[in-house]
């Protein structure tokens, strides 16, 4: 995907529409075994054998159950025409051993197939994961990446149900074609009256798969609306305001109704299924019963004796089972292989996420950043955040951006941080177009900070050196980097110092005031040694003096790095080399202090309502 373009349609019912068009269902089932066969491999080689072995061995102990069943019956029928009690010892025992050991074998399987869920759900975790934390942020934006994002993760398990099934079948097949062999030799006709009495359930199980994944896709968006409005009646930062505003009762009855339209959708879905396997099984059922009505007209016939037919009866009752659990099987792997698209298309967008180490290497330091004639429009906004923006830093420059709110200053940061690319025009890096640079490594060379920035639940020492989370922590440049940003004399007097974990969520915990955790995040973008620091609205909570410290100490700390702000208090922009005035996605003056305040203009008026308002309360006192 161009990184221009809108996110690529997500709809699953169109994947599911190119899947089924680009294969038949035969292929279609071969290739998920072959994908699920894959991922059992990869998560636990010697889990997968064992388990295999452990199917195959079951199987064969049902098949040799129903011949015990045959010797059984046969000498009950001799015990009036000499045979002893003594001849029954033998099949009874034997019938006793194998039904030990199979219940023994499923329990073992229980077990190991848990351990191998396990395996395979870290598996696609990992990959998820990975793929979630490195989309472009152009997917955020869009309503069809959180809904797919919310199917991938509330079907995380499905690999394991379609391993599971997958041993299942085999399981299934196995003992159907070791059972069937005996029936084959009782009667070769009653072979395919059984396969024919499956094929309905076939039938039915497919179409019951395709209304499950159809129910799923209808009802992911409102699984997400509960999901965040669970998250805000228990989230912590939102605690407070639900309190305050008395917010608790109309969310929950928000959540209520949400859960009353998923339970109405439920109810007719779970209807709508139940008729389904309802006409399968009561086929299935009937044509299973005349196979019974055709071995009672073989005993009549004089085809078979009483044990033979017997044996058949169990071998029938025991095939139906495993004939199931075959149907069922299958069944999981086709309605799995339908998430399991879902899954196959959010990692492909991994494969966008990887282009991004393409490209050349920026260097490790710049001379200048020009912004030429640069647009930007978010995705799906038809107005443009940015326009005809042109900008020249010159390295170790001091750069302010102002700007009254939505004026385009955070806009204009994320694309100087490489988080998103310009729409039109270019930002080069020592003339050089920062598009042909990896964008992973024109990212690695800058060190950012957002208004919101995010809170790990972390310790100390881990919240600062997620700056620069390529290499091990160094102690040092943690301390360092905190002294710098005024946060050293707070975390040192908690009771771990830098290993007090900064969150009440986790025992031992310590939360931080606002301004605390502003210059905890100020410390992270220090820790980074990147050319170009970026700090949006970096003083939004810090105390008078504490903003004071920050900016008389911010040159000395750069150490000649380049440094760009955002800020909405002038007293620290003044000190700026650079200021620029954004307004309505467009910048409408720029120059220093001095040469804004003699023209007169925007930020002449922006400086003076703030400066008036300090001295009116002056004045007042
Ligand atoms: N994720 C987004 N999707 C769509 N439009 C957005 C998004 N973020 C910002 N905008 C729009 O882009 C414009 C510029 O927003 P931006 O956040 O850059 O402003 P700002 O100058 O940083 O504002 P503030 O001073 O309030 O932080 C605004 O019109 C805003 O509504």
């Amino acid at each position: 995907m161009s990184n221009d373009d809108e996110p690529a349609p997500l709809d699953p019912i169109e994947l599911r529409l190119q899947a089924k068009a680009g294969r038949r269902s035969a292929g279609r089932l071969g290739s998920l075994v072959h994908k699920s066969t894959r991922l059992m491999w990869q998560a636990g080689p010697r889990k997968s054998i064992v388990l295999t072995c452990i199917q195959v061995i079951n199987a064969a102990l049902l098949a040799a159950q129903v011949v015990v069943v045959e010797r059984l019956v046969s000498v009950v029928i001799d015990l009036s025409s000499g045979a002893t009690m003594r001849d029954l010892l033998l099949p009874l025992v034997a019938f006793a051993v194998l039904t030990a050991i199979t219940t023994v074998i499923g329990s073992v399987q229980t077990q190991i197939g848990r351990l191998l869920a396990e395996s395979v759900a870290r598996l696609m975790w990992r990959s998820v994961s990975g793929v979630a934390a490195a989309v472009t942020l152009r997917h955020f934006e869009a309503p069809d990446f959180y809904d797919l994002l919310q199917r991938v993760q509330s079907n995380a398990t499905r690999p394991f149900q379609v391993t599971q099934a997958l041993l299942r079948i085999l399981g299934g097949l196995t003992a159907t074609v070791g059972v069937g062999a005996v029936l084959f030799a009782i009667h070769p006709i009653l072979v395919p009256l059984l396969a024919v009495g499956g094929l309905p359930l076939i039938l039915t199980n497919r179409a019951e798969s395709r209304l499950e994944f159809k129910f799923a896709v209808d009802q992911t968006t409102n699984q997400r609306e509960r999901a965040y409005l669970t998250f805000l009646l228990t989230g912590r930062v939102e605690a407070k305001e639900i309190r305050a505003f008395d917010l608790g009762g109309q969310f929950a009855d928000r959540l209520d109704r949400r859960h009353d339209e998923y339970i109405t959708a439920m109810h007719a879905h779970v209807r709508h299924r139940l008729r389904l396997n309802l006409v399968g099984n009561l086929l299935s059922a009937i044509l299973l019963s005349c196979t019974m009505i055709i071995v009672a007209w073989f005993i009549a016939d004089g085809q078979i004796d009483v044990s033979q037919a017997s044996a058949a009866i169990v071998a029938i009752r025991m095939l139906q089972g495993q004939l199931q659990t075959l149907l069922g099987g299958v069944q999981t792997i086709f309605e799995s292989g339908l998430f399991l698209d879902d899954v196959e298309l959010f990692l492909r967008l991994g494969a966008e996420a990887e282009r991004d180490e393409d490209g050349a290497q920026p260097p490790s330091e710049f001379e200048t950043i020009t912004v030429d004639n640069l647009g930007f429009r978010y995705p799906g906004s038809t107005q443009h955040a940015l326009r005809n923006v042109n900008m020249h830093i010159r390295s170790g420059s001091l750069v302010a951006l102002v700007g009254e709110n939505g004026s385009g200053k955070t806009t204009l940061a994320k694309i100087l941080a490489g988080l998103y690319d310009c729409e039109e025009g270019a930002v080069r890096w020592d003339g050089v177009d920062t598009r042909e640079f990896s964008r992973k490594a024109i990212r690695s060379r800058v060190a950012v900070i957002f208004q919101d920035f995010a809170r790990y639940a972390f310790t100390a020492r881990e919240n600062i050196a997620t700056g620069d989370g390529a290499h091990p922590i160094n102690d040092d440049r943690v301390v360092a980097a905190a002294r710098s940003a005024g946060a050293d004399g707070f975390l040192s007097r908690l009771p771990k110092q830098y290993h007090t974990i900064l969150s009440r969520l986790f025992r031992g915990g310590r939360d931080l005031s606002g301004g605390q955790w502003q210059r905890v995040a100020i410390a992270r973008a220090y820790y980074r040694d990147a050319p170009l620091v970026i700090l949006d609205e970096p003083t939004a909570s810090l105390d008078a003096r504490a903003e004071h410290d920050l900016f008389a100490s911010l040159r000395a700390v750069l150490k000649g790095r380049t440094a760009i702000f955002v800020s909405h208090r002038f007293s620290t922009v003044r000190t700026a080399d650079l200021i620029v005035v954004l307004h309505a996605g467009q910048i409408v003056e720029s120059g220093s202090h001095d040469e804004l305040m003699a023209r007169g203009g925007r930020y002449a008026e922006l400086f003076r309502l703030q400066a008036a308002a300090y001295l009116a309360d002056v004045d007042e006192n």
